[in-house]
């Protein structure tokens, strides 16, 4: 087995005296597509929020390409954290720019300041990088359109593409598809699949659809009131572990 290029532990986090997540513990490796599933308000998106650092955990460690964040601060935390992009239900592009002028946002990142300053006008070696990106998620062809004349599983793909030009290896995604038809769903999580198998990702998607999560993913982590109550390999889950998440009273009763 490869090495983990995310690595978390004891992941806790509480709102208001209520605890959300209670000890978290997963890994996922280059090359593994992982989904998080769980009813709502479980804690799969604060889970993957508290990686990004979107929210802040109360507890626990977060190694990133084996780097633990928590011993990083100030431009290494930064550089760290760069290893990861999150892509979301709600797709946050600039709809009056181009497919590539918004792939080009995922290099800002690591552009020097003077580059930086100018977001709209890219550097040919950022371009170039940008279409090919967009060339891996098949949307080359609609480089130039602006992302409001994509449909919404075209514009989850862009936001895929800058994740890439992001030259992210982690891809946190959460609910990708939620907003989708079945079609383009099939095709984002075909995409994300790719990532992992073909190209050595780790990804790792919280998805309210178990047949997608078991068409596609390697792994299945399970959710309930902030706990893990199971990671196992999709080929092994079954309907016991689906009502454990989805249906607990019902478990207890029976
Ligand atoms: N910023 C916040 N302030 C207060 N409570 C929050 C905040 N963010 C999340 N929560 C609470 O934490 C719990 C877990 O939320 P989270 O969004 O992680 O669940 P989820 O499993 O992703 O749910 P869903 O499937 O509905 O998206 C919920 O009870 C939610 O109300």
């Amino acid at each position: 087995m490869n090495r983990p290029l995310l690595d978390v532990t004891s992941l806790a986090k509480s709102f208001g005296g209520r605890k959300v997540l209670d000890g978290v513990d997963f890994s996922v490796s280059p090359g593994e597509l992982v989904a998080f599933l769980g009813a709502n308000g479980s804690g799969k998106s604060t889970t993957l929020r508290c990686v990004m650092g979107i929210t802040e955990a109360d507890a626990g460690t977060i190694k990133l390409g084996g780097q633990d964040l928590g011993l990083l601060q100030g431009k290494s935390l930064q550089q760290a954290r760069r290893r990861a992009a999150m892509i979301f239900q709600k797709i946050h592009l600039v709809p009056r720019r181009t497919a590539l002028e918004n792939v080009c946002t995922g290099a800002l990142a690591r552009m020097s300041t003077g580059r930086s300053l100018s977001p709209l006008f890219f550097p040919d070696d950022i371009l170039q990088e940008a279409m090919d990106c967009l060339d891996r998620v098949g949307l080359a062809d609609r480089a130039h359109d602006r992302v409001s004349r994509l449909s919404g599983g075209q514009q989850q793909r862009v936001a895929v593409a800058r994740a890439l030009c992001q030259r992210a290896d982690v891809v946190l995604a959460d609910e990708p598809v939620s907003a989708l038809d079945p079609h383009a769903a099939e095709q984002v999580m075909q995409l994300l699949a790719g990532l992992a198998h073909e190209h050595g990702l780790a990804v790792a998607a919280v998805l309210h659809q178990p047949d997608l999560a078991l068409r596609h993913a390697d792994r299945a982590i399970g959710l309930l009131g902030g706990r893990l109550v199971f990671d196992s390999p999709v080929s092994s889950l079954g309907a016991a572990d689906l009502d454990h998440l989805y249906a607990p009273d019902r478990m207890a009763a029976a």
